[in-house]
Formats: structure tokens, C-alpha cells, sequence
């Protein structure tokens, strides 16, 4: 536990303003990018617990070249023979491309001078950069030195880096500026620095323009003041320095007050030309300046930084594997959170910041304007710096319809009505509440088809849309010659209630209320309309629609259906559009059913009929997979009539199939007259005359029988001959497969015509024959249809 002082002045002294009237910088703006040297591979090396090894230094350097650095501070050469040998290997491995220059830093130590020459032997541009500290602690409690001694310490070496240059130069041919730091400027008599930095300046007298300028690198090494004092401490320095026009002013801010950034923006308005710093502001203590959050602040301000940070992620990761220090989540620029917005307000606005945006950027471009980055929370856009907009909307119990709305519309194409978004947005807090957790995409996604039944199988709803035909017919209301007779349409479709499919049929003045009006007749589901909106997605061949309907509880009143707060949304997505509606109508309904039982479908072959053979037919293929010949159609649909006649007509659909079966022995135990229990065939001709030997249970007596005739029926038929009376003969045949691969099966339909000579009524009867063997399939369906007919037994 500390002790904070009620009273600090009494251990801590405020610094001293510069008595600077004539300061230009707070009303100066950035004009251009200054030049960067990036003093990772040094500064921010000698910070960290574990420096880099040689790999890694090499792998940050290369990442420093890709970004655009033209000054790289390499190493501390004479620290340590890491640096040494790291410095070595760049020069012997032609590592360093012709327009960078490499940096080395020296303290003012001859012997460590020396040694930092000897690394850079065969460089081809060099910047040495010596330094000592100035200021008044470092003066007398470090080097226990007079300003006089300070002075001369540092020209005495800057007179050695001098000689050494010059020999270097002539035997090596290497190109050298010199950079001179009064260390812990920020904290020196600015006088004095001035002073220092001319007597240096003297000494290595060689500063001339452009690449011979000496470089003044001005260190606020620890920040123990505001910005503005380390503006007005370079203003000061720049108006005061002779020969201005041959120095670089370079600055080298750390961050001990966390105004680093602010320091060097105020600096560079106070007169500097180049900043030093690291990526991420890596370094001592606090670090120094950041350059990437240096460079992005120029960028946003529509000044080109000179360097290229468009693959951020990329940059952060080898920063942080080389440094093994992770990148702040509210870092600027390249925090993992920086492009997110978690709360609704926030949402909201960069939704509607993206839509207007890409409306605005749309008429730019037609008038070939600029088109301006103007976004509510994001001072840059986040593609230009290789991030998604995926990150940018991130929800939790703290979001609001507008940012889930916008991940709806990102990520499935959909963009919700507003009622909707709000009916949405329940759904998603009461999960983000629930789960005390931020919900990701996916959650959102998987809860939005859940929710609405949308997105294939795995989604769907109780109520399905399997197939449907629209037909429209002029209405029959009364209406004056002058006006346009309505159009009155027809819903005819199969929706799959409950995994069974129903063909279910309705009437309205368009498709929606036709499928309402037949989920009322035939489901009691008695909802209407209150809102519909539709949108398209994609364009040209792959153009879908998109639906979204409102419905409510129906009731006689519609303006008090309408107004009831109860609703529930659906939405449809298809090529086509009705389908599309119909489609969003089913995800509706869905919700508004729940797990509410559903009345059991009545069909109707009564006297007044609504129900067809066809309609039968569809019920027997969704309930059995059975696709009935049209003449079978004729004959069952009679059955079904005679058999409801009790119950005036009605039958329900599983009633249906249930009669189905009794009635052919479908599937079910089924005593016949006559049963197949073996058969042989035997090829007679090569023309396909075939005999038969077949092994029956005629009235529950085993008996072996045979036959020849032109194929396997006729061949059975013949074989029956011998025990019935009368002709059979075969009036029409068909078969079909069902199910798939290794399952798959074949099914037979036979109708005989059945004529005994003096009797002029001819019997006729259907039979189905089910087997995985397509020729016992059709004996069965002989036999079975055999069976039906009253056949007068005993041989003739
Ligand atoms: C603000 C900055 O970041 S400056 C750069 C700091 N970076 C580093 O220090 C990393 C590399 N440094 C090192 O590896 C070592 O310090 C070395 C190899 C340079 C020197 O090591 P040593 O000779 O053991 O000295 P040491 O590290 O104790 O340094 C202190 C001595 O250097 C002197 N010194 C410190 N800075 C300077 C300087 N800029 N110029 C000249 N002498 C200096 C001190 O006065 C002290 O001298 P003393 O021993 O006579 O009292
Ligand atoms: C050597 C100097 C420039 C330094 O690193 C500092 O002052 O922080």
C-alpha cells in the first residue's frame, strides 16, 4: 500500500515555463510527413526483459523496410556482440537496400566509439549518433561534470567521431551524416542546449543542406512536462541555433506522462523535422512515441505519412512475437477493439453513417468528386488499414437494434424492416442477458434463422412451403363497365405440417392472403397482414428476393387488428418474389403457431366435394411415396367416397392412408386369397415365353402351380388359370422405384378384368406388389389384385 501526500508540492516541483513570447506552433497546421527513424531495433530493443536474438531483429528490420522507414536505428553496436554481429551480418548480407539509412548509437566514450565503427565497416550510408546527457541532475549527480566539462565532453567526442568518419569515408567509401543527442533535453536549460549543440556543431564542421546536415536530436527522455513546454523548448531551440537550414531537427519523445503523441504533434508545429520513435511506442519505461498512432494521426488528417500500414494485423504480429509484448485492446489504430462498437448509440449511428456514406460515395463518383471518409465514431476507415467492417459492430447486453440489424444485413444479406430490428433486437438481448456474454456473429446468425426459420433444413419451422401454384381469375364482384375488374387469385399448394406434406388451397386478391385464406380453412390459422416490405439481393441471374411480413391475430375488425400490439414477423428469401412472400408468410406463421397442436387435415369427398382424385393422389404420394396410375386414381377416390359416406364426405389425412393400405394390403398384415411364397421362371424361347412355377397359399393351403405365358404375369396368370374358373386378364400395368441406392425398392400396380363365360359383368380390381425384386414386385401386385376379385375357385 503507498502513501499519496495530502500536500505533493512539498516532493514533487512543477516545471518551469519557457518566457517565450514570440511562439508560432499553436497557430501553425501539418503540412507534411516528417522524416521517421524507427529506434525499435535499439531503444526498443534495449527496453525489453528478453532483447531480440539475431532472427529477430533481422525479421523487424525487413518489417521496417516493407513499411517505408528510410532511417533505422539498428543497434547500440558496442553493448553487446549480439548487436555487434547483428550490425555485421545486415552489411554482409546486403540486407540494407541502397535508399536506407542505418543508424548507430554511441555514448561519447572513445573506446565504445570506436568499436561502433568497426561494426559499420562496408556500410553504405551511415548515420552515427552519439550522445550524453545535459542536463543539470545528469550533470552533477552521473557525471559529476561543469556545463564546460558537458561541452567539451561532447565536442572533444564528436571531434573523434569526426576523425573516424573521414577514414571510414576514404577507405570504405561510406556515405556518414552525424547525429548528435543532447540527452535529456527536455529537462536541460534550452540555452545550454543550444550552446552544446553549436559547439558540436563547430566540431564536426561539415553541416551543410541536404544530406549533410547534422542531425539535433532533441530527447524529451523522460516527459516531465506538458506538450506545449516541449513545443515551446524546440521552437526555442530552432529560432536560436545558428544555421538552421543545415540541421535536422529530430525529436525522440518518451511517453512518461502519457502525452508522448501530443508532444511530438505540438513539436513538429514548434519547427522539427524527424521524429524518433518505435512501432506501437515500444521503449523505456512508458515507451517512446508510437510512430504507427504518429503516422495514422497525419494520415486521417489527409496528409500521406510516407509510410505504409496497410497491412496493420501483419505489422502487430511480428511487433509483438518479436517484442513479447501484446498491443494494448484500446491501442490506437490497432487495438483489437478500436474499430468496435459495443454499445447501441454507437451502432446506430455507424449504420447509418455506413448507408448514407455509400449514397454520398455513390453521387462522388458520378460527379467525380472525392469520395470523403464522414463516418459517426471512426476517425479512418478501417479497410485502409487491411481490417473488416466484420469487427467494427460486436454485441452484447449493451447494443441496440441498429448494430444487429447491421450484422443481419452484413452477414445475410437482409435488411430488416425497422419494426423488425426491433422485434430482432428482443430476441438477441434477452440471449446476450441471459448468457452474460458478448455474442458473436455466429450467435446472431444462428439465432436470426432459429428465430425465423430461415436458412434451409436444419432451420425450418412446423410449417413448411414444398410446392404451390397461383392462378388467377378475374373477380366476380360487380363492378361499373368503366372500371378494371379485379383479379381474384388461387392458392394451390403442398406445405409440409409437422414433416407431412398437405395439399392445402385458398382464395384472396393476391398470393399472401390465398395462403392465408388456406392456412385459416384448412389449420385454423386465422392471421392477417399488417405490414409487408420486400427488397432485392445480388443483381442480374442471381437476383433474390427478399421478404418481410408482419402478421397478426385476425378478428372481425380489422382496424382493431391492426392495432393490437401482439405481431409476429417472418421473413422469405427466393428467386421468386411471390415465393419469397409466401415464404416469409410460413416463417411468421411459425413463430405465431408455437407448439400450439394444429387441427388434423379433413379432406373432403363428400357430395360437395373440395377435395379431387388428384388431391387423394398427392395425399398417398406425401404419406406412402405411392404415385398411382390415373385409372388407380379413379378407383381409389370411389373407395374413399363409398367410405365416407357416413361421415358426409370428411376424412382425415392420416384416416386416408389408412385405408389406402386395408384396401391393398398395403403394409399391412393382410390375409389374400392368394399369397406368393417361391417362384422359378424358366426361360422357354429365346423370344421371352417364360414358365412359371409358383409355390401359393391359396385359402391357407400351400400349393405348387405352373404356367407359361409371354413374360412373368402372363406366366402367373396361366398358372392361376388352372384354378379358377373364368379368364383374368391384365387391363394395365405400371411400376415405379422407391427410396435410394442400396434402399431402393420397386412397387407394382396391376389391373385385371376378370370374365367368366355366361356372366356378360366383367370384375375388375387393382393390386399393389412391394418387394426388392422388380418381378416379385408385379406377381405380388397379380396376386393381390387376384385376390380382390371374387374369383370362383376350383380347378375347370
Ligand atoms: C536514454 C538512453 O536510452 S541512452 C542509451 C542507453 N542504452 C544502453 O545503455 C544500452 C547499452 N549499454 C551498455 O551495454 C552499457 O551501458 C555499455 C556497454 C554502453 C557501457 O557499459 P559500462 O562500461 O559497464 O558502463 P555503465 O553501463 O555502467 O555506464 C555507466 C558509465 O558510462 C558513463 N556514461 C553514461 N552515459 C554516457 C555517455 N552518453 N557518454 C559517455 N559516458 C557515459 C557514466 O557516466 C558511467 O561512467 P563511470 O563508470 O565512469 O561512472
Ligand atoms: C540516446 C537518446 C536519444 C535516448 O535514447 C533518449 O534520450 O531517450
Amino acid at each position: 500500500m503507498g502513501c499519496m501526500l495530502i500536500d505533493p508540492s512539498q516532493k514533487y516541483q512543477p516545471y518551469i515555463p519557457l518566457q517565450f513570447d514570440g511562439r508560432k506552433w499553436p497557430t501553425r497546421t501539418f503540412q507534411k510527413a516528417p522524416i521517421w527513424l524507427s529506434t525499435d531495433l535499439r531503444d526498443g530493443n534495449q527496453a525489453l526483459a528478453n532483447p531480440m536474438t539475431a532472427d529477430q531483429k533481422l525479421t523487424f528490420f525487413r518489417l521496417l523496410v516493407k513499411c517505408g522507414f528510410k532511417e533505422i536505428e539498428v543497434a547500440y553496436p558496442a553493448a553487446s556482440d549480439t548487436d555487434f554481429n547483428f550490425v555485421r551480418y545486415l552489411i554482409e548480407h546486403n540486407e540494407i537496400p541502397d535508399d536506407v539509412w542505418i543508424q548507430v548509437l554511441t555514448p561519447a566514450r572513445e573506446d565504445l566509439i570506436r568499436r561502433t565503427f568497426e561494426s559499420i565497416v562496408g556500410a553504405k550510408r551511415v548515420i552515427i549518433h552519439m550522445y550524453n546527457a545535459t542536463c543539470a541532475l545528469f550533470r552533477s549527480v552521473v557525471f559529476r561534470n561543469s556545463k564546460e566539462q558537458t561541452i567539451d565532453l561532447a565536442a572533444s567526442h564528436t571531434k573523434i567521431v569526426r576523425d573516424l568518419s573521414d577514414q571510414y569515408a576514404a577507405s570504405y567509401g561510406t556515405l556518414f551524416r552525424y547525429e548528435y543527442s543532447p540527452e535529456t533535453f527536455s529537462q536541460t536549460e534550452v540555452d545550454f542546449s543550444v550552446a552544446i549543440c553549436e559547439a558540436v556543431k563547430a566540431v564536426w564542421g561539415k553541416a551543410g543542406p541536404g544530406d549533410n546536415r547534422i542531425i539535433f536530436n532533441l530527447p524529451a527522455t523522460v516527459e516531465v512536462a506538458p506538450p506545449n513546454h516541449y513545443a515551446d523548448q524546440i521552437e526555442y531551440f530552432c529560432t536560436h541555433v545558428s544555421e538552421r537550414e543545415h540541421i535536422v531537427v529530430s525529436l525522440h519523445p518518451h511517453n512518461d506522462r502519457g502525452t508522448g503523441i501530443a508532444a511530438a504533434e505540438l513539436a513538429v508545429l514548434g519547427g522539427a523535422d524527424r521524429i524518433e520513435g518505435c512501432l506501437f511506442g515500444n521503449g523505456e519505461r512508458t515507451g517512446n512515441v508510437d510512430i504507427v498512432n504518429l503516422a495514422l494521426n497525419l494520415y486521417t488528417q489527409g496528409i500521406s505519412p510516407d509510410l505504409d500500414f496497410s497491412d496493420l494485423q501483419g505489422i502487430i504480429d511480428i511487433v509483438t512475437q518479436c517484442n513479447d509484448i501484446p498491443v494494448h485492446p484500446r491501442h490506437p489504430y490497432a487495438g483489437e477493439l478500436v474499430f468496435t462498437a459495443f454499445s447501441g448509440s454507437h451502432q446506430d449511428a455507424i449504420k447509418k453513417g455506413f448507408e448514407e456514406q455509400n449514397q454520398r460515395h455513390a453521387r462522388n463518383s458520378a460527379n467525380g468528386e472525392p469520395q470523403m471518409w464522414s463516418m459517426p465514431y471512426l476517425p479512418i476507415d478501417p479497410a485502409d488499414l487491411g481490417c473488416t467492417y466484420e469487427a467494427v459492430i460486436r454485441v452484447n447486453s449493451q447494443s441496440g437494434k441498429g448494430g444487429i440489424a447491421y450484422l443481419v444485413k452484413q452477414h445475410l444479406d437482409l435488411d430488416l424492416p425497422r419494426k423488425m430490428q426491433i422485434t430482432f433486437y428482443q430476441v438477441i438481448q434477452a440471449i446476450a442477458d441471459r448468457e452474460a456474454r458478448e455474442m458473436t456473429v455466429e450467435d446472431i446468425t444462428t439465432a436470426f434463422r432459429s428465430t425465423y426459420h430461415f436458412g434451409g433444413p436444419k432451420y425450418e419451422g412446423r410449417l413448411a412451403l414444398k410446392s404451390f401454384n397461383i392462378t388467377t381469375e378475374p373477380s366476380t364482384d360487380p363492378v361499373d363497365e368503366e372500371e378494371i375488374r379485379d383479379e381474384h387469385r388461387h392458392f394451390d399448394g403442398t406445405i409440409k405440417v409437422d414433416g407431412v406434406l398437405r395439399v392445402v388451397r385458398g382464395d384472396g386478391n393476391g398470393p399472401i392472403s390465398a395462403l392465408l385464406d388456406a392456412l385459416r380453412v384448412h389449420l385454423d390459422v386465422n392471421l392477417t397482414l399488417r405490414e409487408y416490405s420486400e427488397h432485392t439481393i445480388g443483381d442480374g441471374q442471381n437476383a433474390r428476393a427478399a421478404s418481410y411480413i408482419e402478421l397478426v391475430a385476425a378478428t372481425d375488425n380489422v382496424k382493431e387488428a391492426r392495432g393490437t400490439s401482439q405481431s409476429w414477423w417472418g421473413v422469405g428469401v427466393d428467386s421468386d418474389i411471390t415465393a419469397s412472400g409466401l415464404r416469409a408468410v410460413l416463417s411468421a406463421v411459425n413463430s405465431a403457431i408455437g407448439d400450439r397442436v394444429l387441427p388434423e387435415l379433413k379432406l373432403n369427398v363428400g357430395f360437395n366435394s373440395t377435395t379431387g382424385q388428384a388431391d387423394i393422389a398427392d395425399a398417398i404420394v406425401n404419406s406412402l411415396g405411392l404415385q398411382l396410375p390415373r385409372r388407380f386414381q379413379a378407383s381409389f377416390f370411389q373407395v374413399v367416397q363409398r367410405a365416407t359416406f357416413d361421415s358426409s364426405g370428411q376424412i382425415s389425412h392420416d384416416s386416408l392412408t389408412q385405408l389406402f393400405k386395408e384396401t391393398y394390403g398395403y403394409e399391412v398384415p393382410h390375409r389374400s386369397r392368394f399369397e406368393l411364397l417361391s417362384f422359378n421362371l424358366e426361360k422357354l424361347t429365346e423370344a421371352g415365353r417364360r414358365r412359371i412355377s409358383v409355390e401359393l397359399l391359396i385359402d391357407g393351403e400351400v400349393q405348387q402351380v405352373t404356367g407359361e405365358g409371354n413374360g412373368p404375369l402372363s406366366a402367373v396368370l396361366a398358372a392361376l388359370h388352372s384354378q379358377i374358373k373364368g379368364t383374368l386378364s391384365i387391363r394395365e400395368y405400371s411400376e415405379h422405384s422407391i427410396g435410394e441406392g442400396a434402399e431402393v425398392t420397386a412397387v407394382s400396380f396391376v389391373e385385371l378384368v376378370y370374365e367368366v363365360e355366361g356372366r356378360s359383368k366383367k370384375a375388375t380390381a387393382w393390386g399393389i406388389g412391394h418387394d426388392s425384386d422388380i418381378t416379385a414386385s408385379g406377381l405380388k401386385a397379380v396376386l393381390r389384385a387376384a385376390s380382390s376379385i371374387d374369383v370362383i375357385g376350383g380347378t375347370v
